[in-house]
């Protein structure tokens, strides 16, 4: 039960009857809209837009005004956990995200703490407040964190990277260690999710973005563990899983107590249904470069991704986030396609 006027993406997520695919994009809010660009010019710092509330709950409905998506996400990032836990980040223009210091020992760790999202990320969470105010109902808000073995990426890498090999180089030198520190983030993150959902967030997506570096075995012990927990604690609110690149997990991810599995671009739709069982709702999968075609080829290939999936059951969306380059009239072409089909 839920008082939403659009609950499109909720009655899909629950695997309930809907009329319609519903559509939203991943990094809706964002560089590709010149509305966001100008309020963050205005913030002066991606931080700073982050971390005051009226603005970015301002930008967290821009998308919701210009292409009548099916649901908000609040603009955040997932970062906000490690710094509520006592490791602070920069963003870098042009650069992405970087941690002064990286948890590598034993005695890093103790530099950290468990979040208190009531007050380490009450900005979050004020956000949310505002955006549920504005959207009177009219959609769904989801809300969202890294998956912990992303935060860990993060943490022990200190910024982004293609191998992430010093994250990764914990988990073969020192092992428990690794556990350690990905417990601490999961115990923060079922914090953070559960204000989140206290405050009014209607779904809740798990984003494990470097989930594919892993193998499958390392997968299951340094993710797959986690996010079960995670899973097994939210019962409030659906909740969305993608785990970018793990196609070699699609079976396992099927029996977490999830709603949705997120695909990429790379996972095929009908193979993705039997691995996970009819029991998910699969959410995705247009590459992201699609929407560097032209119109009609925009149109074709996302008719294209909805015979594939199928009527019920479905959450359309990109298989990642929408690179900042791209038209936002492409964006707008990809939503319509999928609200008329
Ligand atoms: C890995 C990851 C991060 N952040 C996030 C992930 C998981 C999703 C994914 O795999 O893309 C999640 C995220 N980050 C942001 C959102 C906003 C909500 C939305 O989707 O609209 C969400 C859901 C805002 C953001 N987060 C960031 C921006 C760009 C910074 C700016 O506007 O100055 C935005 C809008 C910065 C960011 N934040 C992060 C990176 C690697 C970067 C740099 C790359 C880039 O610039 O896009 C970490």
């Amino acid at each position: 039960m839920n008082n939403l006027k659009n609950d499109l993406l909720i009655r899909a997520a629950k695997g309930e009857a809907v009329e319609r695919v519903p559509v939203w994009v991943m990094r809706q809010a964002g560089r590709i809209l010149p509305e966001y660009r100008e309020v963050r010019a205005k913030a002066g710092s991606f931080i700073n837009l982050a971390t005051t509330p009226e603005l970015a709950a301002e930008v967290t409905i821009q998308p919701v005004t210009r292409f009548g998506v099916d649901a908000a996400i609040i603009f955040s990032d997932i970062l906000v956990v490690p710094e509520a836990m006592g490791l602070p980040y920069q963003m870098e223009e042009q650069k992405g995200p970087v941690f002064p210091e990286v948890i590598r020992s034993a005695k890093d760790l103790e530099k950290l703490r468990l979040a208190e999202p009531e007050q380490d990320l009450s900005y979050v969470l004020e956000a949310i407040k505002i955006v549920k105010k504005e959207l009177n109902n009219k959609i769904p808000l989801i809300g969202f964190a890294g998956a912990p073995f992303t935060i860990f990426c993060y943490m022990v890498e200190g910024k982004g990277s293609k191998t992430f090999s010093q994250a990764k180089k914990m988990l073969y030198a020192e092992p428990a260690l690794a556990h350690q520190l990905l417990q601490l983030i999961t115990d923060s993150t079922i914090k953070y999710l559960k204000s989140q959902i206290a405050v009014g967030a209607n779904l809740l997506q798990i984003f494990d973005s470097w989930a594919g570096i892993l193998s499958p075995a390392q997968y299951s012990e340094f993710s797959t563990k986690y996010l079960c927990q995670i899973c097994d604690a939210i019962e409030e609110v659906p909740v969305t899983l993608f785990s970018k690149g793990a196609f070699f997990a699609r079976e396992e991810m099927g029996k977490l107590n999830c709603n949705t599995i997120g695909l990429d671009w790379n996972m095929d739709i009908a193979e993705s249904r039997k691995l996970v069982g009819p029991t998910k709702t699969l959410q995705g999968n247009l590459d992201p470069c699609a929407l560097y075609g032209d119109f009609a080829t925009i149109k074709k290939e996302t008719i294209h991704m909805l015979e594939q999936f199928g009527r019920q059951r479905t959450i359309a969306n990109l298989g990642h986030g929408v690179y900042p380059d791209i038209d936002p009239d492409k964006v707008a072409c990809f939503i319509d396609t999928v609200q008329s089909w």
